[in-house]
């Protein structure tokens, strides 16, 4: 089991993480969502053992993480956000030679497999595609057989085929039983891959839970958006029926969050003929982590 607890961490006096703490369970994959700056990054590095905390507590299997970080090296496996890979290395070689850096390792042909990079065996790392590059650095993490893995936001940056590809990378290394502790600012991503999340913001952790139930929690369960427009006031759209909240985003998009969809869209029209809006972008979908974040910051994870 992880057990992080009052994590507190500053530059320059500001606090980047500020008291963060919670525990995660033998093969579970535990996600840390959040916009950049959050201060993710920073909790997984001090969990790795590669950040010294000013205050707090992290054990991980029974070892304490932050007196003994030379301990953790045999337990863990980390892909950092840009891990430093040798251009001039082939694939097998940078396996090789990641792997004589532990006194365990898997055998190479095994992990070229199941990273689907047996074709690529002899290619030069600087030859690798993005999704390949990303497959090889977790199959680096993952080559003294760790019960532990870390994946800092794993596929920022692929296209959508690449990153679905690295999610079933991720759903099999979860199948044979490892944990895994992975940041990302994408909710869907979050929404698919992990058991629970703790949503960050501004160092603090301010939701907790499986993403089902933190989606349940929410007092809305559809959201309807459009592009705003000036001249309406919101109090238009909270007397539509159903309607929960109304957000405005820095994007430049209108969010009417409803328990009562077909109610507030039978409103929404009679009030867009009499009002002259456009409802350019209409659209409607089911709520997500998003909203979560949304409700509780008052923010957009990302902008659209
Ligand atoms: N070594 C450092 N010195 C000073 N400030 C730092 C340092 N490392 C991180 N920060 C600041 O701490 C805050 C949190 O950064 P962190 O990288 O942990 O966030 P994050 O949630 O991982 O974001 P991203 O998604 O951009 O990686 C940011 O404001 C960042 O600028």
């Amino acid at each position: 089991m992880i057990r992080v607890r009052n994590l507190v961490k500053s530059y320059g006096g500001t606090r980047v993480v500020d008291g963060v703490g919670f525990e995660v369970a033998e093969g579970e994959v535990f996600g840390l969502l959040g916009p950049n700056g959050a201060g993710k990054t920073t909790t997984m590095e001090m969990m790795e053992g590669l950040r010294k905390p000013d205050r707090g507590e992290v054990c991980l299997f029974g070892v304490d993480g932050i007196r003994k970080p030379a301990k953790l090296k045999e337990i863990i496996g980390i892909q950092l956000q840009s891990t430093a890979l040798f251009d001039h290395l082939s694939t097998e070689e940078s396996i090789l030679l990641y792997g004589s850096f532990y006194k365990k390792m898997r055998p190479p042909a095994e992990l070229l497999r199941s990273f689907d990079l047996e074709e690529k065996r002899r290619t030069l790392v600087k030859h690798l595609s993005g999704g390949q590059r990303q497959r090889l650095a977790i199959a680096l993490a993952v080559v003294h057989d760790p019960r532990v893995i870390f994946l800092d936001e794993p596929t920022t940056g692929l296209d959508p085929k690449a990153r679905r590809a690295l999610w079933e990378i991720i759903l099999h290394l979860k199948e044979e039983g490892r944990t895994l502790f992975l940041s990302t600012h994408y909710m869907e991503e979050a929404e698919q891959l992990c058991d629970r999340v703790a949503i960050m913001d501004s160092g603090r952790v301010i939701a907790l839970d499986t993403p089902a139930r933190l989606i349940r929690q929410l007092a809305s369960d559809s959201v309807i958006e459009f592009a705003a427009e000036r001249g309406v006031s919101d109090a238009h759209f909270r007397e539509l029926e159903g309607v929960k909240e109304v957000k405005r985003t820095d994007g430049g998009w209108m969010l009417l969050l409803t328990d009562n969809l077909r109610g507030t869209l039978s409103g929404l029209i009679p009030l867009a003929d009499r009002e002259g809006l456009v409802l350019n972008g209409l659209r409607t979908r089911s709520a997500t982590l998003e909203d979560v974040f949304l409700e509780r910051t008052g923010k957009r994870l990302t902008e659209q």
